[in-house]
């Protein structure tokens, strides 16, 4: 049965870009997922296997990264014509080139303690959460938020650790430290004799203070940020005894952007979704029992 080929494209999808621009201490965030598709004369590479005017997909990825270093991310829309006339006029055999991208949109977090602008949180709301049990004389209420992505783009480094014959990650000095918070505290308030708190601005101060930690810590590991976010809370919320993280660390890898011969000066990162560290940690009012679930996904 003959065949003939039809539409057909191709390119690399979803690069994940974050390019920090540093106006001193000041810093501004565009984050794009960007997918790059080429057509042309491709008829060869499915009917032959010939790969004489395949651009690699690697180089589209490389392509996307450089120019996010020499154009700027003005907008998407501008990011996106950069690459799509560059592809369809430096390649030949390309006839078609689409761009798509995605953009998250970030906010700054205003903390008064902060020694720069240079922290974000991820527009769109988080989710609010609560866990209320009753067995008839005592009550545990346990509030929460998921899916709160917050991104210092400097004051956060890592070294020091342990180095055995597998270890190959390089000290950092000044990296980004982002993660996407999912927290639980647990409120003393457990019978119905004592007043209880008024839950709504217990969760928007509790949230504001979390926030404000993570701002304000100059980081040495998510882990001592964890505890700072914690001890924050415990220190301003006197309703609250315990409280419990689950924040994965949403690797920022700075791109090598050497071989193009452009410099990248913590500029522009790859974002990778996965794997992610995973720090989980509960800070406790001294002298309290803890009671939330190590793993938060059974709450
Ligand atoms: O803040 C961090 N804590 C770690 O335990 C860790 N491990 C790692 O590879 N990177 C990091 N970052």
């Amino acid at each position: 049965m003959p065949t003939i080929l039809g539409q057909n494209q191709y390119g690399k999808a979803e690069n994940r870009v974050v390019k920090i621009t540093r106006d001193g201490a000041t810093h501004h965030i565009k984050d794009l997922n960007v997918s790059v598709s080429l057509s042309g004369d491709m008829d060869d590479v499915h009917y032959s296997g010939s790969n004489t005017n395949v651009l690699p997909t690697d180089t589209t990825k490389n392509t996307v990264y450089a120019f996010a270093k020499e154009h700027g991310v003005d907008s998407a829309e501008q990011f996106g014509i950069h690459l799509a006339r560059h592809f369809v006029t430096s390649q030949e055999p390309i006839h078609r080139a689409r761009v798509r991208i995605e953009e998250y949109a970030w906010e700054r977090i205003e903390a008064p303690g902060a020694r720069g602008a240079h922290s974000f949180v991820r527009k769109g709301q988080e989710t609010r959460l609560t866990q209320v049990t009753y067995d008839g004389s005592s009550w545990e209420v346990v509030s929460g938020l998921k899916d709160l992505v917050v991104l210092n783009s400097t004051d956060s480094e890592f070294w020091g650790y342990v180095k055995d014959k597998y270890t190959t990650l390089k000290e950092a000095y000044d990296r980004i430290l982002a993660t996407e918070v999912s927290a639980r505290w647990r409120y003393h308030w457990s019978d119905d004799a004592q007043q209880a708190p008024d839950w709504d601005t217990s969760y928007d101060e509790t949230r504001r203070h979390l926030l404000h930690a993570f701002a304000e810590t100059y980081s040495l590991s998510l882990q001592q940020t964890l505890y700072q976010m914690g001890t924050r809370i415990i220190d301003n919320r006197e309703e609250i005894d315990e409280v419990r993280f689950s924040l994965p660390n949403k690797h920022h890898f700075l791109v090598d952007l050497e071989p193009f011969g452009l410099k990248n000066d913590n500029e522009v990162y790859y974002a990778a979704d996965r794997p992610y560290g995973l720090i989980e940690g509960t800070v406790l009012r001294d002298g309290c029992e803890a009671r939330i679930p190590a793993d938060l996904t059974n709450l």
